[in-house]
């Protein structure tokens, strides 16, 4: 059964703006936010590039599949999940039946730019993270576009106005 907890998963690559967007769109509908990455921080009470070097990347999705599910329970939440949360099966169960599904776009020279700041990726973490946005992009479009109800670009447009296309998205979605 669709929206049984009516949650709003964004979903993305990396840097495609989760949980900046997703922050902004709680506040903008009155909604919770929960950012699972945080979560998962909170919880583990480490960082995430802690959590792969200790468990390395199948423990840390064995986490990430754990607070989705949890988080996920709760209603009308805007949940901002991590840029490889679509990866698992039983995860994309869970974001498919739990809600609506906003996909954030933007360009792997923005993607760079943005996630070249901060050091919290440990996916990117290498000489040439270019090509790793693109190895994980080339793996995850086709898993990000059929889980999508809502695709945005965020590429170019500011924070506040991305925001308001997903409000306005949601608003046509619920009159048709
Ligand atoms: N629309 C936008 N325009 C300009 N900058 C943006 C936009 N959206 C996000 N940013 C900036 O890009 C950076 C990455 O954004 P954010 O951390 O929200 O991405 P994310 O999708 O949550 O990444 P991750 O999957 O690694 O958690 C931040 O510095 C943020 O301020
Ligand atoms: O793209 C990914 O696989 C990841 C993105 C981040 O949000 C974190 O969930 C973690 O660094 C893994
Ligand atoms: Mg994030």
């Amino acid at each position: 059964m669709k929206n049984q907890t009516n949650c709003l998963f964004l979903i993305g690559m990396p840097g495609s703006g989760k949980s900046t967007i997703g922050k902004g769109l709680a506040k903008a509908l009155g909604r919770p936010f929960i950012d699972l990455d945080h979560e998962i921080e909170a919880r583990c009470g480490v960082a995430i590039p802690v959590i792969f070097e200790i468990e390395g990347e199948p423990g840390f999705r064995k986490r990430e599949s754990q607070v989705l599910e949890e988080v996920a329970q709760q209603p009308d939440v805007v949940i901002a999940t991590g840029g490889g949360a679509v990866l698992a099966e039983s995860n994309r169960e869970i974001l498919s039946q739990h809600g609506v599904v906003i996909y954030l776009k933007a360009s792997v020279e923005e993607l760079v730019r943005r996630t070249s700041r901060d050091r919290n990726r440990p996916l990117l973490a290498t000489n040439d993270p270019k090509t790793r946005l693109y190895e994980l992009l080339d793996e995850r479009s086709p898993i990000y576009d059929s889980l999508a109800d809502i695709v945005v670009e965020t590429g170019s447009a500011s924070v506040p106005s991305v925001v308001q296309q997903i409000v306005t998205r949601l608003k046509d979605t619920e009159n048709t």
